[in-house]
């Protein structure tokens, strides 16, 4: 069994087991609570440039199997757990997470304290990582001089969104589905609703958009900053007012930045299965699916034309907003949930209502 160690930029350095690819890579650390659901989470292009590890203790007793990933190439920097599985065991299990990620060339470190790195992240907020081989030459001041000195990584939505538009077609509603690195959870949520879907790059004209006239616009999800895809915050204040649209987590973002709010970056993130979120009309909770390392201003709101519909009930963050006079609604949690509990899928229902009763309106003045 090969040695790895995982060294932060503070001088943390914990020594395990290496499995997985035996590349060193380097990355933001961040966990997430999910006590299921590593499959999705490994395959989330959200994750980009990001090095994650699960606190739940044991990992991979399930293996990974054919239908539960969420994009087709893994982007995650590296993966760190407490205890791998070795032998998993379920009917669906196709191979283990160590056979996975060596065929995807991603390292893994397991047998470290995962609850003192959680800590470390919780106390000290953003923190960047290296995994690398345990020999003798290795000298941790000088990668700790060198993660201090890398720059964070920019413009992680061109790295994960589509080169070129695609179909995914359907009878009902014609939605054109912007994909700044999508999970592909929110296709298949279209898809069950048998909408008539055009997946197009991130960097998508509204011109283009409107050609080919959709009955809504999906914002997805995606990695990194906000305010790094000037791109997308343009196309999409291009259609605000022109068609209804419904954003999720990246989506909700730039719809929001698009619209006048600001953005900022949460201190260590909210990732997991089991994050409460309040909706401010209704009072209902919900238990919602996260994977977000910013969040919109609740104050920079009061500049704009949009209504806070949801918080988050552990840090009080926004967690949607809705256009006050277009169809437009935003969550920043994760409706279409994988892996994660089921509560908010009701909102892409609303989605297609929404786009129902925008059409009703254009049949009436016609
Ligand atoms: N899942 C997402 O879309 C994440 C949005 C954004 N990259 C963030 O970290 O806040």
């Amino acid at each position: 069994m090969k040695k790895r160690l995982l060294i932060l930029e503070d001088g943390t350095v914990f020594t395990g087991t290496a499995f997985g690819s035996d590349r060193a890579s380097q990355g933001e650390v961040v966990f997430t609570t999910g006590m299921t659901g590593y499959q999705e989470s490994i395959s989330d292009p959200s994750f980009y440039g990001q090095i994650v590890t699960i606190t739940y203790p044991l990992v991979g007793n399930y293996g990974i199997n054919r239908d539960d990933f969420e994009s087709i190439t893994p982007v995650i920097r590296g993966f760190v757990v407490r205890e791998l599985a070795k032998t998993p065991s379920n009917f669906r299990c196709d191979l283990t997470v160590d056979d996975y990620l060596t065929s995807k060339d991603i390292p893994g470190i397991e047998g470290i304290d995962t609850r003192k790195l959680t800590r470390i992240i919780r106390s000290k907020g953003s923190v960047k990582a290296i995994l690398t081989a345990a020999d003798e030459e290795v000298n941790v001041d000088d990668i700790v001089a060198q993660l201090q000195a890398t720059p964070a990584i920019t413009h992680h939505v061109r790295e994960v969104s589509p080169k070129a538009a695609y179909p995914s077609p359907g009878r009902g509603k014609r939605v054109v589905l912007i994909d700044f690195g999508m999970k592909h959870g929110i296709l298949r949520e279209l898809n069950k609703r048998d909408c008539d879907v055009l997946v197009v790059p991130y960097n998508t004209p509204a011109e283009e958009i409107l050609a080919w006239h959709p009955d809504g616009i999906m914002l997805s999800n995606g990695p990194g900053n906000p305010d790094e895809v000037p791109e997308g915050i343009e196309t999409v204040r291009n259609l605000i007012g022109k068609v209804p649209m419904f954003g999720i987590c990246l989506g909700h973002q730039i719809f929001s930045l698009a619209c006048g709010a600001k953005s900022f970056k949460l201190p260590f993130g909210h990732r997991g299965g089991n994050h409460p979120v309040k909706d401010l009309r209704t009072g209902r909770t919900d238990i919602t699916s996260q994977n977000h390392g910013y969040a919109i201003d609740i104050d920079s709101l009061e500049a704009t034309d949009l209504e806070l519909t949801h918080i988050a009930l552990n840090d009080s963050t926004c967690e949607g907003v809705r256009h006050k006079k277009y169809p437009i609604f935003t969550v920043q949690y994760h409706p279409e949930a994988s892996p994660g509990p089921e509560d908010s899928n009701h909102l892409f229902d609303e989605f297609i209502e929404m786009m129902e009763a925008e059409a009703g309106k254009g049949k009436q003045h016609a």
